[in-house]
C-alpha cells in the first residue's frame, strides 16, 4: 500500500445534512435543530448528552427507523428519501446492524438461531457457510458453549454478546448501539463494550454508540455531544481531563 492510499480518507458510511426533528403531539417538541455529521468506515463514535437531549432520536434516524422532519440522511451514500419502503428495508438489513439496551432476543430460539435471524430474513435460510461463520463469531466472543442455549438460560452479558453477533451477522457497514451496556453491571458492561471495540477493529465495521457512561465514551475514536438540539464534537483530551477530575472527586 502506498502513502497516498494509506492517507486516503475512509468512505463515509452515514451522513446527515441539515437534519431536523420535531415530534408533533399535543404540543410540538423540537428535538434536533439542524445536524450535519459524517461517520466514516471503521470509526467508533460515542454519542453523549443529557437525558432527553435526543440521542436515541438521532440514532433511530441514522438507522432509518424514524424519519427526519427536514434534511437529508445518507446511508452508504444513498439518500434514503429516494427509496421505497422495500428498498429501505433491504438497505437497512444489508448495511445496518442494531443493538439496543435490552437484547430483544427471541425466547423460543437458541443463541445460534437468534444470531442467524438477519440471514434468515434476507436469504430465507442460512447456508452451512453462514452457520459456520456465525458459530465462529459466537465462539470468538466466548459463547461457544452457549450456542444451543435459550436466552432465559443465559446471563444478561451473554445475551447482549449474542445480540452483538446478531447485529454483525449480515456483515453490515454500520452498527448502531443504543445504550448497549445500560442494563448490565459494570463488569459485564465492560466486557460487552470491549467486544464491540474488538469487532470494530477486526472487521472495520463503524460503530455508533449512545452511552451515559463517560468512561466508555472516552474509549471511542470520536465523541459527539448533543446539546440544546445541536451536535458538537467533543475534544477527547478535554473530556479525559474532566473524567479524571470527576473520578478524583467521586
Ligand atoms: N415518539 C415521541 N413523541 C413525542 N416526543 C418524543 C418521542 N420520542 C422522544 N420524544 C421526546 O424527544 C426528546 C428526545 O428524546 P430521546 O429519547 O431521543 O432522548 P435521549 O437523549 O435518548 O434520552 P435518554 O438519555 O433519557 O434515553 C425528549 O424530550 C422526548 O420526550
Amino acid at each position: 500500500m502506498n502513502a497516498m492510499t494509506e492517507d486516503a480518507p475512509k468512505q463515509i458510511v452515514v451522513a446527515t445534512q441539515g437534519l431536523k426533528k420535531t415530534y408533533f403531539g399535543k404540543i410540538a417538541t423540537p428535538v434536533l435543530h439542524g445536524i450535519d455529521i459524517e461517520i466514516r468506515a471503521g470509526e467508533f463514535v460515542a454519542i453523549i448528552g443529557q437525558s432527553g437531549s435526543g440521542k436515541s432520536t438521532l440514532l433511530n434516524i441514522l438507522g432509518a427507523l424514524d424519519i427526519p422532519t427536514e434534511g437529508k440522511v445518507l446511508i452508504d451514500g444513498v439518500d434514503i428519501a429516494t427509496l421505497t419502503e422495500d428498498e429501505l428495508a433491504a438497505l437497512r438489513n444489508r448495511v445496518v446492524g442494531f443493538v439496543f439496551q435490552f437484547h430483544y432476543l427471541l425466547s423460543e430460539l437458541s443463541c445460534l438461531e437468534n444470531a442467524l435471524t438477519p440471514v434468515a430474513i434476507s436469504k430465507g435460510e442460512a447456508t452451512e457457510e453462514d452457520t459456520a461463520r456465525v458459530i465462529a463469531l459466537l465462539e470468538r466472543v466466548g459463547l461457544g458453549k452457549q450456542i444451543h442455549k435459550y436466552p432465559d438460560t443465559m446471563s444478561g452479558g451473554q445475551n447482549q454478546r449474542c445480540a452483538i453477533i446478531r447485529a454483525l451477522t449480515n456483515q453490515p457497514k454500520i452498527v448502531l448501539a443504543d445504550e448497549p451496556t445500560g442494563n448490565l453491571d459494570s463488569r459485564s458492561g465492560n466486557e460487552v463494550f470491549n467486544i464491540m471495540r474488538e469487532m470494530n477493529r477486526e472487521n472495520g465495521v463503524a460503530f455508533i454508540m449512545v452511552t451515559h457512561d463517560d468512561r466508555l465514551a472516552q474509549e471511542a475514536d470520536r465523541i459527539l455531544m448533543i446539546e440544546d438540539g445541536w451536535v458538537h464534537e467533543v475534544d477527547k483530551n478535554e473530556h479525559r481531563m474532566k473524567l479524571l477530575s470527576s473520578l478524583k472527586t467521586s
